[in-house]
């Protein structure tokens, strides 16, 4: 079953357009990266899908019911942008206190906050807490109730290198036990081995959503060979010259390398023509990162918008 699905769905504040006739969906057991630029629309379309606000047009289905009805929003974990929590309280109380809110077990407090890395802390008061750990704190609240779609803005914010790959580990057993997860961010560093699909929003436009490879294809860009040369780099420059496929992109690395940059379609015939030479030595092949085609897609409109709206 789907988790949600929005069809052709727009909204507007008052009189500012912010969301333009989006598609999206996500499936029981996908991670979805939902990546775009300040004030490109990621926290609205979440709010859209929480039920909070009804889009201007177009639907929004949830959990095969309808957003904002109750009975879907008790399946819903989320973590906003900015977890603020009453200072004077600890850990094990607000999450009790979330837990009875929703309606969760309140056996499963003191487990989440171990499984979140506070095993040691839920007993401090949050006005000790670091950024990272009132992080860990919101996303324990997220996970109360088994919730069968997650969403997630921002979830990296706070946590060091070591606690985002403890939340993405944690993000993919829960996938793998079927639920529903979207990730909301700019681009997470080191998500890309995370995520199933992702889906590039700027200015309230979808402007690709697909898996990495689906966003490779569509995006075009070039792939970077290194080639290391048999014998001489000029032997070398000659054969992929001679092959024409580089579009004259081609660089001496300083470890005494070529770096040829060449269209994905055109790539195997100059593998073919290099190995063929015997003018080769190594090659090596680099694809066109999640961070590079989010910069691909976003343009330079997008990144007008870094770090401006909000
Ligand atoms: N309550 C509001 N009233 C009017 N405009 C709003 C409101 N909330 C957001 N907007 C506008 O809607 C647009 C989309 O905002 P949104 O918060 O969805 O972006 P975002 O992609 O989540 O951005 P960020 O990465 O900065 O959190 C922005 O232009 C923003 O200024």
């Amino acid at each position: 079953m789907s988790c949600f699905r929005l069809e052709n769905v727009s909204y507007r504040y008052d009189k500012s357009p912010v969301l333009h006739g989006i598609d999206l969906r996500l499936e029981a057991g996908e991670i979805l990266g939902l990546f775009g630029h300040n004030g490109a629309g990621k926290t609205t379309s979440i709010k859209l899908i929480l039920g909070l606000m009804q889009p201007t047009e177009g639907s929004v289905a949830v959990l095969g019911g309808q957003a904002g009805d109750p009975q879907v929003t008790q399946h819903i974990g989320y973590l906003p942008e900015n977890v603020m929590f009453y200072p004077q309280l600890t850990g094990r109380e607000i999450l009790s206190h979330f837990a009875r809110l929703k309606g969760a077990s309140l056996k499963q407090v003191p487990v989440l906050l171990e499984q979140v890395g506070l095993g040691d802390a839920m007993d401090a008061r949050t006005k000790t807490y670091s950024k990272g750990m009132r992080q860990r704190l919101g996303l324990a609240q997220a996970l109360l109730g088994k919730p069968r779609l997650l969403m997630l803005d921002e979830p990296t914010v706070g946590l060091d290198p070591v606690a985002t790959a403890d939340l993405y580990r944690l993000l993919r057993d829960l996938r793998d036990e079927g639920t529903g997860i979207v990730l909301c961010s700019h681009v997470l560093p080191g998500v890309e081995p995370y995520i199933d699909r992702a889906a590039i929003l700027t200015e309230g436009t979808l402007k690709a959503a697909g898996d990495l490879a689906a966003l490779r294809r569509q995006a075009n860009m070039p792939v970077t060979l290194s080639l290391a040369p048999a014998h001489t780099l000029a032997d070398l420059e000659k054969v992929i010259d001679e092959a024409s496929a580089s579009n004259g992109l081609m660089i001496r690395t300083e470890n005494g390398s070529l770096r040829v940059d060449v269209q994905p379609r055109e790539k195997m015939a100059l593998l073919q023509a290099v190995m063929a030479s015997g003018e080769v030595a190594d090659v090596g092949i680099h694809q066109p990162s999640l961070e590079d085609i989010y910069v691909h897609f976003i343009g330079s409109g997008g990144l007008a918008h870094r770090g401006g709206s909000q």
